[in-house]
C-alpha cells in the first residue's frame, strides 16, 4: 500500500451543500459504508467546522455531538475526524469531540492567519489527538507567505498541513508551486483539498500528488461545497490505474455513492453558473448557498453578489457581508 491517506469530507464539506440537514441515519449509513470500503480518515461535523450552528452560517438539523457519536460507534477501522475553525469553536467544543471518539483534528484558518490556531493545535496535541494545520482560501497568499503560516503550524506542533482550496481557485501550476514549496521548507506531511468550481479539482490534486503531498481530500459523490471537492470513488479508481494503492475498495465506494449518497443530494453536484464564478472570483465555497439566498430576496443575479465579495476579498467568517453586499447592489440597480 502506498503512504497516501485520503480524507473523505463529504459528512463536513457536505454538510454546506445540503444546509446542514445530515440525520443520524444518514451518517450511520455513509460512515458504515466508509468504515467497510476501509477509508483511512472521515470528517463529521457541522460544514463550518465545531460550533458552526447558528443563524450566520447556518442551523444544523442535528446536534453535531449525535453526528460524531454515531460515526464513532459504527467506524472500527476508520479515524473520525473533526474540524475546528478558532473562533467558531472553542477547545471545550475539542475537548467534548474527543471525548466522545473523534481521533483527528483539522484546525483551520485563513491562509494568512495561522496564529491563531496555537492554542488549538496544542491543546490538540495534549489530548493525542492527530493534528492538522488547515490553510484555507491559499490561492489569496503568495507562496513565501503560505510557506511562513504553514511553519508556524508546524511549530506549534500540527502532524500535516493542507494547502486548501476552498474558492477552487487554483490553477495546475499554482498547486504545483505551493506543495513544492511546503515538501522543501517543513518535515511534516502535507496535504491538499480542493473543490472542483473549474473542474480542476482532479487535476490539481493529481499535480499535488505528484509533488509529494500525501495527505489528500474527496467527497463521495462530490459532497461538498460549491461544485464539490476531489470526487472520492473516482480518485481511488485513478489512483489505483496509476499503481498507487490507496487500500480503498473501489467497488464498495462506488455502491455507496450510487446507492445511499445520490438519493439524499438536493440536486446532482455540478458545475454550475454559480459554482463556476467562486473559482472564477475567488470565493469561499461555502458562500454559495447563502449568496443564492441574498439573490433571491433581493431581487438581483448572484453572479455580481459572488464577483463584488471576490473584489472585496471578503474571507471565511465574513457572512454576514453577503447580505450587505447584496443590499448595496440592489440600491445600486434601483437608482440606475
Ligand atoms: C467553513 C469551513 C470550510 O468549509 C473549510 C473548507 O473545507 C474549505 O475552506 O474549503
Ligand atoms: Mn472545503
Amino acid at each position: 500500500m502506498s503512504n497516501l491517506k485520503i480524507t473523505e469530507v463529504a459528512l463536513r464539506d457536505g454538510s454546506h451543500a445540503i444546509s446542514h440537514q445530515f440525520t443520524v441515519e444518514q451518517v450511520t449509513s455513509i460512515t458504515s459504508a466508509l468504515n467497510e470500503a476501509r477509508v483511512p480518515y472521515i470528517e463529521v461535523t457541522h460544514g463550518d467546522g465545531l460550533g458552526g450552528s447558528s443563524l450566520q452560517y447556518g442551523l444544523s438539523r442535528t446536534d453535531e455531538l449525535k453526528l460524531i457519536e454515531a460515526a464513532v460507534g459504527v467506524a472500527d477501522f476508520s479515524k473520525i475526524s473533526v474540524l475546528l475553525l478558532p473562533g467558531i469553536g472553542t477547545i471545550e467544543d475539542l475537548k467534548v469531540a474527543e471525548n466522545l471518539g473523534a481521533k483527528m483534528v483539522r484546525v483551520a484558518t485563513h491562509v494568512t492567519e495561522a496564529d491563531v490556531s496555537k492554542q488549538h493545535i496544542e491543546t490538540a496535541k495534549e489530548l493525542g489527538m492527530e493534528t492538522v494545520g488547515f490553510l484555507m482560501m491559499s490561492h489569496m497568499a503568495p507562496v513565501e507567505k503560505l510557506v511562513e503560516q504553514a511553519k508556524l503550524m508546524e511549530s506549534y506542533g500540527a502532524d500535516v498541513v493542507y494547502v486548501t482550496d476552498s474558492a477552487g481557485a487554483l490553477l495546475p501550476h499554482e498547486v504545483k508551486e505551493r506543495i513544492k514549496a511546503l515538501k522543501q521548507e517543513l518535515s511534516v506531511e502535507i496535504g491538499f483539498h480542493a473543490h472542483n468550481n473549474l473542474s480542476l479539482a482532479m487535476g490539481n490534486t493529481l499535480a499535488a500528488i505528484e509533488e509529494g503531498a500525501t495527505r489528500i481530500d474527496g467527497s463521495v459523490r462530490c459532497l461538498g461545497a460549491g461544485a464539490g471537492n476531489t470526487q472520492t470513488e473516482v480518485l481511488v479508481a485513478v489512483l489505483e490505474k496509476m499503481g498507487i494503492d490507496t487500500g480503498i475498495d473501489l467497488y464498495k465506494m462506488m455502491d455507496l455513492a450510487e446507492n445511499i449518497v445520490a438519493p439524499i443530494l438536493p440536486q446532482p453536484q455540478e458545475i454550475t453558473k454559480n459554482s463556476l464564478t467562486l473559482g472564477f472570483a475567488g470565493v469561499y465555497s461555502s458562500f454559495q448557498v447563502h449568496a443564492n439566498r441574498a439573490a433571491k430576496k433581493f431581487n438581483i443575479d448572484s453572479r455580481d453578489i459572488l464577483v463584488e465579495l471576490g473584489k472585496r476579498e471578503v474571507v471565511g467568517g465574513q457572512e454576514d457581508m453577503i447580505i450587505d453586499v447584496a443590499a448595496e447592489l440592489a440600491k445600486a440597480k434601483s437608482l440606475v
